[in-house]
């Protein structure tokens, strides 16, 4: 179980995330455009910013866990403990029991080579699959993936799918990608617009939706540069095609 309750981040003195209120038990996307704070949720939950508010995992408060091995993250400032991936490997199959079988079954199936390589040295798709691995090869029960579809071919697509539908029990995985989503219509997403959280709802009924102003009874009401906006399923209002265009559809 992963809660948070009125969780606030700051950078640098700006209010980041702000009163974001969760409860999950599941696996779920996080969707909304560019520098929203979804990559900032995944930083709290991998211990990376602090925070206000509560964060618990399994009942435990955040802040108060040094080590917690069943959680996950792709992130790739969590991996500057070595230089090669196979060192990675290595250190994590110590640390959270990694599995180097898992991990190079996965590099099989992905067709990449990543021994003796950096994965900051790796193409932009490789890294991908590599940090996204990294994070799975542990078989974790919680996991934080950040944008797990960007820069992949269809076929990396798909596998990326199953990997992300069999490895971790609970937890996030953020991405812009709307063309992915048809394949999660059974998963439930949360939208980050502007530091909030709203939803969730499920993924194919926000597939099904338009954004119209106002607030709707029995809809996801959301608020986007200080007006209220509701997702509902009807003819009328505009169709999200694009997380990054939404302040062009109101
Ligand atoms: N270390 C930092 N210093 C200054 N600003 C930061 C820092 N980290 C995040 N931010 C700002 O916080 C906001 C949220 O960033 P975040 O990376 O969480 O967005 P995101 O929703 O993941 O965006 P994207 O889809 O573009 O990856 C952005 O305006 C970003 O510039």
């Amino acid at each position: 179980m992963i809660e948070g309750l009125s969780l606030q981040v700051k950078v640098k003195g700006r209010p980041i995330l702000k009163d974001v209120n969760f409860k999950i038990d599941d696996k779920v996307l996080v969707l909304g455009p560019n520098g929203s704070g979804k990559t900032t949720l995944l930083r709290v939950l991998s211990g990376l910013y602090k925070y206000e508010g509560s964060v618990k995992l399994n009942g435990v408060e955040l802040r108060n866990i040094s080590d917690f091995p069943s959680f996950s993250s792709n992130l790739p400032e969590v991996y500057h403990i070595a230089m090669k991936t196979e060192d990675l490997v290595s250190i994590l199959s110590e640390i959270k029991e990694c599995s180097e079988d898992i991990f190079s079954h996965m590099m099989n199936e992905a067709g990449v080579n990543p021994t003796g390589r950096n994965p900051s040295s790796l193409s932009l798709g490789e890294r991908t699959v590599v940090f996204t691995a990294l994070a799975l090869c542990s078989k974790p029960e919680i996991i934080a993936i950040d944008e797990p579809f960007e820069n992949l071919d269809k076929r990396r697509k798909g596998l990326m799918k199953r990997w992300l539908s069999e490895y971790g029990k609970e937890g996030f995985v953020v991405t812009h990608e709307m063309n992915v989503l048809k394949e999660f219509g059974s998963w439930k997403a949360f939208l980050m617009i502007e530091g909030r959280l709203y939803g969730p709802m499920v993924v194919g009924d926000f597939l099904r939706s338009k954004i119209v102003e106002g607030e709707r009874d029995g809809s996801v009401v959301i608020e986007i540069a200080g007006k209220l906006y509701s997702l509902i399923v009807s003819n009328e209002g505009q169709e999200i095609t694009d997380w990054n265009r939404l302040y062009d559809l109101v």
